[in-house]
């Protein structure tokens, strides 16, 4: 198994997505509790969907969200008002709920018709540049892939910047920024939130310590923990422990 990767498993997606949204809401609270102002990088997909949901249901008063900073790990580039951007699906279940300082709301740039794709994704570089994230939370595709970085994408080997274009993303929409793998493992603490039985052999590939040009998961580490958040689907094909 990968070397420090810790691996927690739950029963299905629902309970999984209860657990992280405790763990979230336990962590920015711990932080703030000492005077910090905890920084954390959201993603998009199905399961990142629930947990946003949980964590809007379960933070009531213990995380004060206005001192929170909220980054992304990539986003689908399309118009900003499109149903498709992981920001608005964010917005819509956990940031429209909870009381955030827009200015900490720091969301990756939209197809508006002015800079494109490639200066979109230098823009966020900017705005990412030598943070260090206290949690970075990554869903995982059933081919391996983490944020918008995808196997065999040249991409994946891209470590002196901060953010990537994908101009031809396997998974639609085919315009993406990404964090590269350089911004992500700065994160201290990275969880990879995973769902479901089709992803069981990435995420046992991944935590073989497998190729990352064909699993971009076992290539993410943060600097203090590498946390792998299942359900039983998603944990079937790890050996016994
Ligand atoms: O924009 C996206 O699509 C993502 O950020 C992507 O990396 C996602 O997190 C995984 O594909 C898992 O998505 P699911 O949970 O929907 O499988």
């Amino acid at each position: 198994m990968s070397a420090g990767a810790e691996v927690l498993v739950e029963r299905d997606a629902d309970s999984l997505a209860g657990a992280v949204a405790d763990q979230l809401v336990s962590t920015l609270a711990a932080l703030q509790a000492q005077g910090h102002i905890p920084s954390v990088v959201l993603t998009g997909g199905t399961i990142a969907d629930k947990v946003h949901r949980e964590v809007a249901e379960r933070s009531g008063d213990r995380v004060d969200w206005s001192r929170v900073e909220l980054f992304w790990g990539d986003e689908r580039f399309v118009a900003a008002d499109s149903s498709d951007r992981n920001e608005g699906q964010a917005r819509r279940a956990l940031l429209d709920h909870v009381d955030v300082d827009p200015a900490r709301v720091h969301a990756m740039g939209a197809d508006d018709g002015s800079g494109g794709l490639d200066a979109a994704a230098d823009a966020y570089a900017d705005v990412v540049r030598d943070r260090v994230f206290d949690i970075v939370m990554l869903g995982v595709g059933p081919d391996g892939h983490v944020a918008s970085l995808f196997p065999g994408k040249p991409s994946l080997s891209v470590l002196d910047r901060d953010t990537i274009a994908e101009a031809d993303s396997p998974k639609p929409p085919p315009a993406r920024i990404s964090l590269s793998f350089a911004a992500l493992n700065r994160g201290r603490e990275i969880w990879l939130l995973v769902s479901g039985d089709g992803k069981a052999d990435a995420v046992a590939r991944a935590l073989r310590d497998g190729d990352l040009t064909e699993t971009p998961a076992a290539g993410v580490r943060g600097t203090e923990q590498t946390l792998w958040m299942l359900d039983e689907g998603a944990a079937s094909r790890l050996p016994p422990t």
